[in-house]
């Protein structure tokens, strides 16, 4: 059972046309584009959330709070121990007393940089494990979304999100959780001590700070902004790259290199704009500030030696003011500088909220765990459309019994995919409701559905590993024996021990280094592996030699043996022993019957059996 219980975009009430459903059938029109963003509202709340992770390495958080106010208060003593020595030893010319401060202020310095390394060397620790939750809590949520989110969103982007913003953030906790703790008490600190030293000459070192606090803020503002945009562009940026690279044979076919490098330009120069932007407004904050600061200095200065003219203040009380006042001017000018680090955190941390707040596939369906389903398939009256104002299916209405053979046929985007997506969940239909063994999939936990669902797809996929952990991706729990088992009757044992390394051979990434036909028959042994109630088979067959077609087509019906099948092709050589064919035409069953039925009904069907027939036969001439 699906662990997690977020509520879907689906589990709207009040569904129209409804067959039996219960209360969590999908609202109308669940179309692609009806996904809800839900934003991060504000920057408060995406710094909240994001504390809330930290706060989950709560041990080390504290320590990292004591070694912080360690740090600070190390800092805080040596300005005041300065101007004792010059009011009591370099003044009066007590050498002996100068040499002792001298030691201390040395030791004093030397514990502070012990201090700020282990300070450091804790917060690392800190930030690298809250990156670690959230990264490994956003690629679950992206295993959680339905497939309609990712017909909106470019995986190089999505891939973006999870590297560079969540690095975004880790660099920003690394440096500015520790930087604000250690400000905030310098600040307090030093305010304290710059008071009890000389009260007007503190008020005089204020004058300045509504000028830091305006400046900052403005600044802060508008670098948010930018550094927003630059996240996106970024995003959009390896998106592309990421479409063009594994399009590259499509790209080089058709002598598109300069084109499609002409499009990187243009985007590439976007995030070039945004950064420029970026940097050049969190730029101008370091040098306002030190303007500021060296104006606070200069005040300081003047009256603090006006004061001293008239005894009001002594030299080494005005030096450990301006000391404390660069202290004090330190932590904000600081903190300001950290705004870029800080803007682009939180840009980063909205962007991976964003996906997290997206609503999960999985909703509160039913029950987890199912019996193993004798495959009865029942759509009735089924209407579904991508987009909510166009409908792909409509009133599609059919009958699959256990362990029947149903072929799917049809001119392309008939909707003969569409039908499967259905079935596997993949989208939620619109009106009308799928049964499977009596009832309704919308009360069936999703999770539980699809183990029951093997799907071996025109489109083969492999992933990067060993041809081992491929096939066992049908079933984790399967012995070698099994597995190897499950090769043979897929009829891919013999080339897999043939290769050097044999079931150990590493396959590249998308299975690179097999022949298509080759993934298929792997696809099929994971398939018979897994031992799915229900099949489905898309166009297996359709881009293979006679020889592999073959040996594919002995494997599937290894595979189909006592099971209820759904096979999509276009061929209809292949499924002339159908049980049912179906003919999808328009997104209606146009026809339904046995080959024969359907031929003698000298409808759509034998009009398609022709044409493929007198190509076949004119191909032959050939
Ligand atoms: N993810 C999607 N978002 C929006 N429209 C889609 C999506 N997938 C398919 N469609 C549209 O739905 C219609 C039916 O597509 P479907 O893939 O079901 O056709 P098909 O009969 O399987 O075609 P083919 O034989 O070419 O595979 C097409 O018009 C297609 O453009």
């Amino acid at each position: 059972m699906s662990s997690f219980n977020n509520h879907t975009p689906f589990s709207v009430p009040g569904r129209p046309g409804g067959f039996g459903g219960g209360p969590q059938g999908p609202g109308p029109g669940a179309g692609r584009g009806n996904i809800p963003k839900v934003r991060a509202k504000n920057r408060g709340a995406t710094i909240k959330r994001v504390w809330a992770y930290l706060n989950r390495q709560r041990v080390g958080i504290i320590l990292v709070y004591i070694f912080t106010v360690l740090n600070a208060v190390i800092s805080l003593i040596g300005p005041y121990l300065l101007g004792k020595a010059i009011d009591t030893a370099v003044i009066p010319g007590d050498y002996a007393r100068l040499v002792q401060f001298c030691l201390l202020l040395l030791g004093i310095y030397l514990l502070g940089s012990v201090v700020a390394w282990v300070q450091a060397y804790v917060m690392t620790a800190v930030s690298q494990n809250t990156v670690f939750e959230l990264r490994r809590d956003l690629f679950a949520k992206y295993q959680q979304l339905p497939i309609q989110f990712f017909d909106t969103h470019a995986n190089g982007e999505l891939m973006s999100r999870a590297t560079n913003d969540i690095e975004n953030v880790s660099n920003s906790l690394n440096q500015s959780v520790t930087q604000l703790l250690n400000s905030l008490i310098t600040l307090s600190g030093s305010l304290v001590i710059m008071l009890m030293l000389n009260i007007p000459l503190t008020i005089v070192a204020m004058l300045t700070i509504p000028l830091v606090l305006l400046s900052s803020r403005k600044i802060s503002g508008l670098s948010r902004v930018y550094f927003k945009k630059q996240q996106q562009s970024l995003g959009e940026l390896n998106g592309f790259i990421e479409e063009k690279v594994s399009g590259l044979k499509v790209v080089k076919q058709y002598r598109m290199e300069e084109t499609e490098a002409g499009r990187f330009s243009m985007i590439s120069g976007e995030l070039n704009k945004a950064g420029i932007k970026a940097q050049i407004v969190s730029g101008i904050v370091g040098p306002v500030m030190n303007l500021i600061n060296n104006l606070n200095f200069a005040l300081i200065a003047g009256v603090g030696g006006l004061m001293a003219y008239h005894d009001l203040a002594t030299v080494g009380v005005i030096v450990s003011l301006l000391n404390y006042s660069k202290q004090f001017g330190r932590p904000i000018s600081e903190l300001a500088n950290q705004y870029n680090l800080i803007q682009s955190a939180i840009a980063g941390a909205e962007r991976v909220f964003e996906i997290m707040d997206m609503p999960s596939e999985y909703g509160d369906e039913d029950d987890g765990e199912l019996p193993r389903l004798s495959g009865k398939v029942v759509f009735q009256n089924v209407s579904f459309g991508y987009e909510s104002d166009s409908l792909i299916l409509k009133d599609v209405t059919f009958e699959a019994k256990s362990g029947e053979k149903i072929a799917l046929v049809g001119p392309t985007g008939a909707g003969k995919t569409t039908i499967i997506n259905l079935l596997t969940r993949f989208y939620e239909i619109s009106a009308g409701a799928v049964y499977i063994d009596g009832r309704d999939i919308r009360q069936l936990d999703k999770n539980a559905l699809r183990s029951q669902l093997g799907m071996v797809l025109q489109d083969a996929h492999v992933f990067a590993g060993t041809i081992r952990e491929n096939i066992r991706f049908g079933r984790l729990d399967a012995t070698d024996q099994e597995v190897e088992e499950a090769a043979r009757l897929a009829n891919v044992d013999g080339f897999i021990t043939r290769l050097p390394q044999g079931y150990e051979t590493i396959l590249g990434t998308e299975g690179g280094n097999l022949s298509h036909g080759q993934r298929q028959l792997l696809t099929i042994a994971r398939a018979i592996l897994a031992d799915p109630a229900i099949l489905i088979l898309d166009e297996a067959t359709s881009s293979v030699d006679t020889r592999t077609e073959m040996h594919i087509q002995q494997a599937m019906t290894t595979l189909m043996k006592g099971r209820t099948s759904f096979v999509i092709a276009h061929r209809l050589s292949t499924i002339q022993d159908a049980d049912r064919i179906l003919v999808i035409q328009d997104g209606r069953v146009a026809e339904q019957g046995s080959h024969e039925q359907l031929l003698a009904l000298q409808g759509v069907y034998h009009e398609l059996y022709n044409s493929q027939f007198k190509r076949a036969i004119q191909s032959d001439d050939i």
